[in-house]
Order: C-alpha cells, then sequence, then structure tokens
C-alpha cells in the first residue's frame, strides 16, 4: 500500500509520458501564480527530466506561464565547470529555459566546479543551502516563520535505475543525511563521480515531488521503492512531497509495480 498521498500515473510509452507531465506542469505553475502571484519549481537532470522540459517548450499552452515570475532550482547537479554540456543547468536552458522569457535573478543553478569553489563540493553545497535558507526567508513574509529551505510547489526527480534519486545513491553518505540540505557527492555510481545534490530532508520540504521513470531498466527500481522499501536502500522510497506524491511512469516501468499498488490510471 501506499499512502493516500501517493498517485501512480502510467502512461503508454516515454514519449507520451513526457508531453502529459509538460500539461501537468503548466497547469502546477500557472496554479501556484493564480494563488500566490509567484511560483516555484525544482529541475532534475536526466533523459526523463530533459525530455518533459523540452515538451514544455513544444506546448502552445507554456505562453500560460508566467515565466519571469518563476524560481528555479535544482535537485542535483554534476560538479563540472560552467557551461559544461553535461551539467543539467546547460540541458536545462537548451531544453527549456533559452526559449522563454525566465529572470536571470530568478534561475539559480547549483555552483560550477572550478570557479569560486574550485574543486570543493562542499563549499558549493554550502553557497547553495545559504541561497536556499535566504529565499525561504525572503518567501515567507514579514513575522513568519521560515524554513530552511522554500515549500517548493514541484520538485521534479528521475529515478535511476538503482532507486538514486537528485544524486542520492542507495547506501552512500548523501542519503543518510539530516542535518544539511544540500551535499557533496563524491564517487557517485552515475557518471560524472563528483555532483552536488539536495538531500531528502530538503526534498521532502516540496509540496508536491513528482518522480519520472521509464523504460524496462526502471522496472526493479520501481517496485522497490514502492513496495514500502527504506530510503537508506531504494532512495527514491523517501522522496515524499509535504502535500503530494505523484509516479509518472511509462508501460515498461511499471512492470513490476507490487499488488498493493493500484495505478490511477493506465493509458
Ligand atoms: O544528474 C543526473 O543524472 C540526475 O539528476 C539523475 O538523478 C537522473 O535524474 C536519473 O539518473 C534518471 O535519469 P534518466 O531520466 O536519464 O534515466
Amino acid at each position: 500500500m501506499t499512502d493516500p498521498a501517493t498517485s501512480i500515473v502510467v502512461h503508454r510509452d516515454k514519449e507520451l509520458m513526457a508531453r502529459a507531465a509538460a500539461a501537468r506542469l503548466i497547469t502546477r505553475l500557472v496554479d501556484a501564480q493564480a494563488a500566490r502571484g509567484t511560483a516555484s519549481a525544482v529541475l532534475t537532470g536526466g533523459r526523463n527530466g530533459n525530455a518533459l522540459l523540452a515538451a514544455v517548450a513544444q506546448s502552445p499552452a507554456r505562453d500560460a506561464v508566467d515565466w519571469s515570475r518563476l524560481d528555479l532550482w535544482w535537485g542535483d547537479e554534476r560538479f563540472l565547470p560552467e557551461g559544461d554540456p553535461e551539467r543539467n543547468e546547460v540541458q536545462a536552458r537548451q531544453a527549456l529555459l533559452d526559449a522563454v522569457g525566465v529572470d536571470p535573478a530568478r534561475v539559480h543553478p547549483m555552483p560550477a566546479a572550478g570557479g569560486r569553489f574550485g574543486d570543493d563540493p562542499e563549499a558549493a553545497a554550502e553557497a547553495y543551502a545559504a541561497e536556499l535558507a535566504e529565499a525561504a526567508r525572503a518567501g515567507a513574509g514579514a513575522g513568519a516563520p521560515a524554513g530552511p529551505v522554500p515549500a517548493f510547489d514541484v520538485l521534479l526527480l528521475g529515478v535511476g535505475p538503482d532507486t538514486h534519486v537528485a544524486s542520492l545513491f542507495p547506501e552512500h553518505p548523501g542519503v543518510r543525511e539530516t542535518e544539511r540540505y544540500v551535499v557533496g557527492v563524491h564517487g557517485a555510481p552515475k557518471p560524472p563521480p563528483t555532483r552536488v545534490s539536495l538531500t531528502l530532508p530538503a526534498i521532502r520540504a516540496a509540496r508536491e515531488v513528482w518522480l519520472l521513470a521509464a523504460g524496462e531498466d526502471k522496472a526493479g527500481a520501481v517496485g522497490l521503492a514502492l513496495s514500502r522499501a527504506g530510503e537508506l536502500q531504494a532512495p527514491a522510497a523517501g522522496a515524499r512531497g509535504s502535500e503530494r506524491t505523484l509516479w509518472l511512469l511509462d508501460r515498461p516501468a511499471a512492470a513490476h509495480l507490487p499488488d498493493s499498488v493500484r495505478p490511477a490510471l493506465l493509458v
């Protein structure tokens, strides 16, 4: 059984999954802006996250979002020099951000290697945590208590075949972190080995967390994470939103769902 705030949606194939998730993201941002005048989203690296952003770029409905009133953050980053084509930020800019009118001051990429933080991902992580805390303070309004991290409207995560999310890998130190909100990652099994990542406590500050997985090589990971596996063994199992957790899958990735889990929609 998943908890009541968790839904699972299975789409026919990964292209449809990307298009449907793009429509969903546009609606989520429009609704947040209608309610509060502003919206915030946390982006992910990986093929599915980038396919979703490319589908947003192609959607005529994208103009319903006021891109200048959106704060954009990243769940993780490959700690590579600025402009490196393997950086998640660079890929997101190519897929979507360069095509819409985002406010550069509201786009918050994780720091690059080689610049101010040299080859020190921990220092980069600390700086990013400070930027998040500052945004949380600014967003809380006068007199209101501010958390250490903003309550993001939506946080996107690709799921790896080993159940990693962001750069939190099974049994690695990052997934055990309970105090810090951003960490430097060394020796990641997925290249490049050095990364910066939000931790599970930061991820759980989001109102909604959407996990994306497509392809048969993800079926085992999805099945494990939805079988109430522990988050140390299956980091995706610990990625939950404070209001909602949504799994967006294609059929091959849904091949090993536990019997107790009933997908909301199979189209
Ligand atoms: O930096 C990265 O590579 C990611 O942020 C990583 O966590 C990714 O999202 C997953 O590995 C899923 O990637 P795919 O969608 O390509 O399978």
